[in-house]
């Protein structure tokens, strides 16, 4: 097969695209796993050297220029991604899965975090605290951490790399970024476009290739300052051991149970909708998807009825054609892990009632949306991260059983209630173990100027997004002056 120049996506190190003539490999589209999407390096230690190495000798002078500055270069970028939105939008979908319209506004909400961050060039970064010495100023005031690694996944390809590199940078860190090989040419659009936006030499790097060489030879650099990763929960604890081993500041985002309750108080026709949408968009595979749906016995049948009847009429296909309301599993991999939980559910005595089929006459990744019914608390599929669509039904007599329920697994990033019942949500509010607490709102989807982040093994119990990211890439210093 002839490599065009346009299909190869090189790293980006020093301000130039470049590689040290290594392997190259090819990302495929999961709706048609024949067809090529592009190649990018698999890259070698020696490069990811040479790009820390681009990345320290840069930070000093990121660091003295003015944020506001920094902050200006984010602007120029959000406009770049923005123009591109289309071309970006279409290489995620055909690179991953999710349909266009999702991935273009993924690309829009790209844009939209750069120019926030952008404006905190212009925000407020110290406190004046009194000192008990009258003769003395106090002030705290914020330092950059130095070299910062940034490990993203394949579920969220423009908006996860965007939602770390724009507060590392604006508030001054150089960065050096490993996206998941799965949406390499997608993050490589990306990076294009904070390239192209005047961003100095060596402030961000790029380099592809697999996580076990350059994700784990991030963690374990001595020249890289801070660790902020998203993805499997395995994989983060090794990140989490090894930076802390090296005294390195690290922030994980991983797994989620996200349980949805449904009460007798509830609009059921709401809550239909927010757990088809929460549960099965992007084929079900965020971190903050709706999984377990634990639903009080006066309603069960009604609410099940309801459900099946929207979910059997949900269309999968190719994310590119405009009547496929849910695309393929992003990769073969992926394929294979749903399709084996779906066979455990069965195997474990819970009743399939719809879907967790493949599509024999198509050659992509595709499995329909499946719920399960008879879900026990102990189940595999009511205990492990599935990360495809798949939702599994509990029954329970009262909320407190609910809300038990809801906590009995060892994740908590995001938990939903459907009711119309004040005390209900606020016992809820109180007692759900998760860092995203919704009422009569989807599990998925995060606002970007509101802190994200999840409790127990779902994330390092730091926070991203808004100004929670200040607190992860910056560290304080306090002043006195007499
Ligand atoms: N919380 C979330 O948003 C996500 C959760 N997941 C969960 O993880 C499961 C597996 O998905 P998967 O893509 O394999 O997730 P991983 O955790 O393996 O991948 C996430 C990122 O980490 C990199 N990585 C892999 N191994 C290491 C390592 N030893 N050290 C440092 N970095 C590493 C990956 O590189 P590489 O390119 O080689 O994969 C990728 O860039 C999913 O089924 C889902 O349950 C997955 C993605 C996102
Ligand atoms: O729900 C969202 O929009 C974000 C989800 C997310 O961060 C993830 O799946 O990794």
């Amino acid at each position: 097969m002839t490599i065009t120049v346009e299909q190869m996506y090189s790293n980006y190190i020093n301000g130039a695209w470049k590689t040290n003539a290594e392997e190259t490999k090819a990302s495929m589209n999961p709706a048609h796993p024949r067809e090529v999407v592009g190649y990018y390096t698999m890259s070698g230690t020696r490069t990811l050297d040479e790009a820390v190495e681009a990345a320290a000798s840069a930070k000093r002078n990121w660091r003295k220029m003015a944020q506001p500055a920094r902050g200006d270069i984010l602007y120029k970028a959000a406009a770049l991604l923005e123009k591109r939105i289309e071309e970006i939008a279409e290489t995620m979908t055909r690179e991953m899965g999710k349909t266009y319209p999702e991935a273009k506004g993924e690309t829009m909400r790209g844009a939209q975090i750069l120019r926030y961050y952008a404006g905190e060039g212009m925000r407020q970064s110290g406190d004046v605290i009194p000192s008990t010495d009258k003769d003395a100023l106090m002030f705290t005031n914020r330092t950059p951490l130095g070299v910062v690694g940034v490990i993203t996944p394949w579920n969220f390809p423009v908006a996860i790399p965007v939602w770390k590199i724009a507060p590392a940078l604006v508030y001054g860190n150089t960065v050096v970024f490993k996206p998941a090989q799965e949406s390499a040419v997608t993050a490589a659009k990306v990076v294009e476009c904070l390239a192209e936006a005047g961003l100095p030499d060596g402030v961000l790097n790029f380099v592809t290739g697999s996580g076990s060489v350059i994700g784990r030879g991030l963690s374990e650099h001595p020249d890289v300052n801070g660790i902020t990763f998203t993805g499997s929960e395995q994989v983060g604890r090794g990140i989490g051991q090894a930076a802390l081993g090296r005294g390195a500041k690290y922030q994980l985002e991983m797994g989620g149970k996200n349980p949805v309750i449904v009460t007798e108080d509830a609009d059921l026709d709401t809550a239909v909708d927010a757990v088809i949408s929460g549960g099965l968009k992007s084929t079900g595979q965020k971190c903050t998807a709706t999984s377990r749906v634990i639903i009080q016995n006066g309603i069960y049948d009604t609410f099940k009825e309801k459900l099946l009847a929207k979910v059997r009429e949900i269309k999968v296909g190719d994310g590119m054609k405009e009547d496929s309301w849910m695309g393929p599993c992003a990769s073969e991999s992926q394929f294979n892990s749903v399709t084996s939980y779906i066979e455990k559910g069965k195997e474990e005595g819970a009743d399939l009632l719809c879907g967790g089929e493949t599509i024999p006459e198509e050659e992509g990744y595709y499995v329909t949306p499946a719920v399960f019914d008879n879900v026990e608390p102990e189940m595999t599929i009511a205990r492990e991260e599935i990360f495809g669509p798949v939702l599994a039904l509990m029954k329970v007599e009262t909320v407190e059983e609910a809300i038990e329920t809801a906590n009995d697994t060892e994740y908590g990033l995001s938990a939903s209630i459907f009711t119309t019942n004040i005390q209900e949500f606020l016992s809820f509010m109180d007692d759900i173990e998760a860092g995203l607490v919704r009422i009569n709102a989807e599990s998925a989807g995060v606002e970007l100027q509101a802190p994200f982040g999840g409790m127990k093994h779902s994330s390092s119990h730091s926070r991203e997004q808004g100004e929670a990211a200040k607190e992860f890439f910056t560290s304080i210093k306090t002043v006195l002056v007499k």
